[in-house]
């Protein structure tokens, strides 16, 4: 089976009309994986892309065919490969877009990989008692910290009376985030988010349980597909495995990623992107008069003084202090976290000690 894949080298984001949408580009095939690669070596090694993570292998889907790859490369759900189809362990993964990833328990505190090329991150949570600035804060500095948009979504818009103040306290994490208030539930829901949801793209979310996400999904979809159904199976066992997909795609091409990974996100490895969050914070601490300032009783502190002047949020302030401890926590490795075990729980006082005041 030999295909034409040039037409998919300049593939981008701007989508051609539903009718003529071809599969890789319904799977989320955009111009900087096609940069990637060229029509000989497509032909060659198909791309395709991940749906599933198992133990026993990566599920993927490309243009007419769907298969597993035993375990070998080191892949994610919404990466793309290119399939060698002599070799599959050896596939090649394509350069990543944007990648979500955590640190396991264990003793190495080994990465483990959540999502890969995801352009919209929807952060989740609802007009209601799950409302949290602070986690909203931790999911847009972990957007931030790995180019993904993030798109605010406040739900259950239609159970309060007003809105409003839960859009000002949203708007008020960064001027540079689109916050929006909606009823999951119904047409609107596809109509306001479309902007972010065309043929090409992958989206996410990030929230808790029960504040809208699968209500969300279906009502992006109408029928919500596994990104492997309608697509011949080439697999020569002819498995199909029943389980949940975690790759989705909606009626208009947009690859939506659930998997159970994103639900519980810490802070990890994303001191960029909280720097990008809390900016204005960042660059007063930044003139503080010594640079390990610890905002305490250093003399010519900035950020005591932005305090004292109502320059800065007293309780912004707290929350980015702690969201930078367990960013550091985190990101630390054991032997890291023991040598750091001393200054950490100096820092952690000084903290503690800055909240009381
Ligand atoms: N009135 C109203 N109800 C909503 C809205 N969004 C979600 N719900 C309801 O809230 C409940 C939970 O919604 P889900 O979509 O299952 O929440 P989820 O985020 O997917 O939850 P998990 O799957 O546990 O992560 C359902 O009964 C929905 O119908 C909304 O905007 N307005
Ligand atoms: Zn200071």
């Amino acid at each position: 089976m030999t295909r034409d894949y040039s037409q998919f080298l300049g593939a981008g984001n701007a989508a051609p009309p539903k009718q003529e949408l071809s599969p890789l580009v319904r799977l989320g095939w955009q111009s900087f994986f096609a940069q990637q690669t060229d029509v000989d070596e497509m032909a060659a090694t198909p791309p395709c892309r991940v749906v599933e993570v198992h133990r026993s292998g990566l599920r993927v889907a490309g243009d007419g065919f769907a298969t597993e790859i035993p375990p070998g490369p080191e892949a994610t759900v919404g990466d793309w490969l290119l399939f060698n189809p002599d070799q599959p362990q050896r596939s090649r993964v394509l350069d990543r877009k944007s990648l979500l990833k955590r640190r396991a328990a264990g003793h190495d505190r080994k990465e483990q990989l959540i999502g890969a090329n995801i352009d919209t991150a929807f952060i989740v949570t609802s007009c209601n008692a799950d409302f949290n600035l602070a986690r909203l804060e931790r999911y847009v500095a972990l957007s931030m910290e790995t180019q993904i948009t993030p798109v605010i979504l406040l739900t259950k818009a239609d159970l309060v009376d007003d809105p409003a103040p839960y859009l000002a306290d949203a708007r008020s994490i960064s001027d540079r985030i689109t916050v929006l208030a909606l009823d999951a539930r119904g047409d609107e829901a596809r109509r306001v988010l479309a902007p972010w949801c065309k043929a090409g793209q992958t989206i996410a979310y990030l929230g808790s349980s029960g504040v809208g996400k699968s209500t969300l999904t279906n009502a992006l979809s109408e029928t919500a597909q596994a990104a492997t159904q309608g697509i011949r199976e080439d697999d020569a066992r002819g498995r199909h495995t029943t389980s949940h997909r975690q790759l989705h795609i909606t009626g208009a091409g947009c690859a939506v990623l659930d998997t159970p990974g994103m639900r519980e996100l810490q802070l990890t490895d994303a001191s960029a992107g909280l720097e990008e969050t809390f900016a204005d914070l960042a660059a007063l601490a930044a003139s503080c008069k010594f640079n390990d300032c610890a905002h305490d009783t250093e003399p010519g502190c900035a950020v005591r003084a932005g305090l004292e002047t109502g320059a800065i949020d007293r309780h912004r302030l707290a929350r980015w202090h702690k969201l930078l401890a367990e960013e550091a926590f985190n990101s630390a490795t054991l032997a890291q976290r023991r040598a750091k075990d001393r200054a950490f729980g100096k820092m952690v006082r000084g903290i503690v000690k800055q909240n009381r005041k």
